[in-house]
């Protein structure tokens, strides 16, 4: 058997975040694969910042000019040069912030389309255990911070930055003592900017909280409004709608405020520097050293940094974030594309050996069923022949969390169904989706007819095995095509046909568009029993040799249950099948039970034998066949009465049969 613990640590690990180094590199092979655009955006971002050095430069002259008495036509000529070039750097700037928004929003869609795309390829398993919830934050909220920066400041502080490094280069070519005098508020705007950061990131942490809390107040009091208004509880929730608010609002001044004195500290620095370089051209000019034109275009220069080093310094918070935002999306493309969790027969605990339920071939023969209308696979019963599917599991247990599955060995004969039955916690959930090739045991294996699953790419694991849970989601679109994910081909003929299989019909007939009914976000609504449904029509469509289905009629009522129950029969009529069984009445009709007690199997066998040898399950059947209390309501309905005298009664009860105590 295949130790799949390194298949389990990837599994269990949360969506990683990449390290600095990941996502530069990340970004430059975006960059490279635009390479005109990139070149286009920083020739003309680097032309633009040396044409705004022209005009100091050329004032410098001029001034030296007017010192040595030269004639009017050579100062308007400098004077036409310095139009000229803030002309050309106007039209610089803007075109190169084009090209640079253009290339950012670029890269930054292919990354988001990178982050999608490994996020739908990823292992079932990792993405069940991080959570779509981080996958959504990055792909909204990630996404969002950087595009906000590339849209609105990216550009700019992109300019910025290359204004300041060649600016500072042409203050150095212009003079070095000028350019070492510059350097002297160096410190000054390194000490403002540490103590603007130490006190702005906890300053947002609280902004995003108290307009967060503000937003949940409101929300809340909206919902619900109907009992706020019954208890008359108006004034109080506006009360507490208003101190919060009142709570963002100080922040958001607090900020305010803040941002104010780091502008204080910027001034102050800007005011070390020019003073510094005014008194070293002051000194230079002075010991002719420099003339008083090369003076004047150093302090020009140095006037030039304030906005660029502002900007920057404004601006570095919401590039930071957006730094840890782009790590975050990296991230995600970093990981292994999808892969089904490694097994391998044989080993330590081969099918067939001493684990409780080795032996599958507990075989009974198949509840008959002709199987007539169902539209696809018409595969044999259970019987001989080599496992459909075969599940070992030494030892599961999630992160560092206790054991919850041990000595499991489930071997399903082809069209064989297999009941899973077990109180809260037992393990169903955990054993359905290892057999569903969703979750990799610790340490275990899974085989599709003699082959393990890791020998098979996933695409065919997918094909093989379907799993139904009990959150289905219904895509927006029209009901058609929500079906025909399962299979893009099918004809609307077969679609109504898996329909038909799964007792939508009537539903169907009182749709107004038929199967060109929107469902989903911004369609008609369907309730979880529905999607339910359709969710046993897709799998009608897929025809998967294998169906493992977890709870999937969980949600419903009493008679809503039964209809799904219904549906899942004949949706996996001819499957080899484990069904989660939530209502006894389920196991009852399966093959077989396994009934599971703190993650190991307990009993096995038919219904029939296992009512026989008096243990667990025939207890848990007989509390569940129990008479129904009488509640007073239900003393008044006649269908009530009705139910309680008949003797099949007890299945049609709305009671979660495996969470009872065994
Ligand atoms: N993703 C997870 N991370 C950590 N522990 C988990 C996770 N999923 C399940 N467990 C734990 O594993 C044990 C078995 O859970 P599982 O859901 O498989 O049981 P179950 O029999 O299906 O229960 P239920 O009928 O309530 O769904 C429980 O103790 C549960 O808390």
């Amino acid at each position: 058997m295949t130790d799949q613990s390194a298949v389990g640590a990837a599994s269990r690990r949360l969506l990683p975040t990449a390290t600095t180094r990941q996502t530069w590199a990340a970004l430059r092979a975006e960059f490279a694969r635009l390479p005109g655009l990139s070149a286009a955006a920083t020739i003309l971002l680097v032309a633009a910042a040396a044409t705004g050095l022209v005009a100091p430069w050329v004032l410098g002259r001029l001034v030296d000019d007017v010192i040595a008495g030269s004639d009017t036509p050579r100062i308007v000529a400098w004077a036409g040069v310095i139009a000229g070039a803030a002309v050309l750097a106007g039209v610089l700037t803007a075109i190169g912030a084009a090209l640079t928004a253009r290339l950012g929003e670029t890269v930054l869609a292919r990354l988001r389309e990178r982050v999608l795309d490994r996020a739908l390829h990823l292992p079932s398993a990792t993405l069940e255990r991080a959570g779509t919830g981080d996958l959504v934050a990055r792909a909204g909220d990630d996404v969002a911070v950087v595009t906000n920066v590339i849209a609105t400041s990216g550009p700019a502080f992109l300019g910025a930055l290359l204004s300041i490094v060649l600016t500072a280069l042409g203050l150095f070519a212009l003079d070095w003592r000028l350019g070492l005098a510059g350097l002297a508020a160096a410190p000054a705007y390194t000490l403002a900017l540490r103590w603007y950061l130490r006190r702005s990131v906890p300053y947002y942490a609280r902004e995003r909280v108290a307009t967060g809390e503000r937003t949940q107040a409101m929300a809340g009091a909206l919902r619900g409004s109907a009992t706020v208004r019954a208890y008359r509880l108006e004034d109080a929730h506006v009360g507490g709608i208003a101190d919060r608010s009142v709570a963002a609002r100080d922040l958001s001044l607090e900020i305010f405020n803040l941002h104010t004195r780091f502008g204080l500290r910027i001034n102050r620095s800007e005011f070390v520097g020019l003073a510094a370089v005014l008194l070293a051209g002051f000194l230079l000019v002075r010991d002719d050293l420099a003339t008083v034109g090369a003076a004047t275009t150093a302090a020009l220069y140095f006037h030039r940094l304030f906005n660029p080093i502002g900007l920057l310094l404004l601006q570095s918070d919401s590039v930071l974030q957006a730094g840890a935002s782009l790590a975050r999306l990296v991230g995600v493309t970093t990981l292994p594309a999808g892969s089904a969790p490694a097994a391998s027969p044989g080993g330590s605990a081969p099918p067939g050996g001493s684990a409780p339920d080795s032996s599958a071939s507990v075989d009974t023969a198949s509840p008959d069923g002709s199987g007539a209308g169902r539209p696809r696979r018409s595969a044999g019963r259970a019987g001989s022949g080599p496992a459909a599917l075969e599940v070992v599991v030494d030892r599961h247990r999630y992160d560092d969390g206790p054991v919850v599955l041990r000595d499991v060995a489930l071997s399903l004969a082809p069209g064989e169904r297999v009941a899973l039955v077990g109180a809260s916690g037992a393990g169903k959930s955990t054993l359905a989706g290892i057999a569903a090739g969703i979750i990799a045991p610790t340490r275990g294996a899974v085989s599709l007819r003699g082959v393990p699953l890791g020998d098979l790419d996933e695409h065919r694991v997918r094909r093989e095995i379907a799993l139904i849970s009990q959150e289905v989601h219904v895509f927006a679109g029209t009901l058609g095509d929500d079906l025909r994910l399962a299979d893009p081909e099918a004809t609307d003929a077969e679609v109504t046909a898996a329909l038909d299989l799964v007792g939508v019909t009537d539903w169907l007939r009182t749709l107004p568009d038929g199967l060109d009914t929107c469902v989903g976000e911004g369609g008609r609504q369907l309730t979880a029993a529905q999607a339910q449904q359709l969710a046993l029509a897709r799998l009608v469509l897929a025809d998967p040799a294998v169906a493992v289905l977890d709870e999937a009629t969980a949600e419903a009522g009493s008679a809503g249950a039964r209809d799904l129950e219904r549906a899942a029969t004949a949706a996996t009529e001819g499957r080899t099948t484990l069904i989660v069984a939530h209502r006894l009445s389920q196991a009852a009709t399966a093959d077989r039970i396994v009934v599971l007690e703190h993650g190991r199997i307990v009993e096995h066998g038919t219904h029939e034998q296992l009512l026989a040898s008096g243990g667990g399950y025939s207890r848990l059947w007989r509390s569940w066949r129990a008479p129904v209390p009488v509640l007073p309501q239900e003393r008044a309905g006649e269908e009530g009465a009705a139910r309680r005298a008949r003797p099949d009664a007890a299945p049609d009860r709305d009671v979660d049969a495996t969470h009872a105590p065994a």
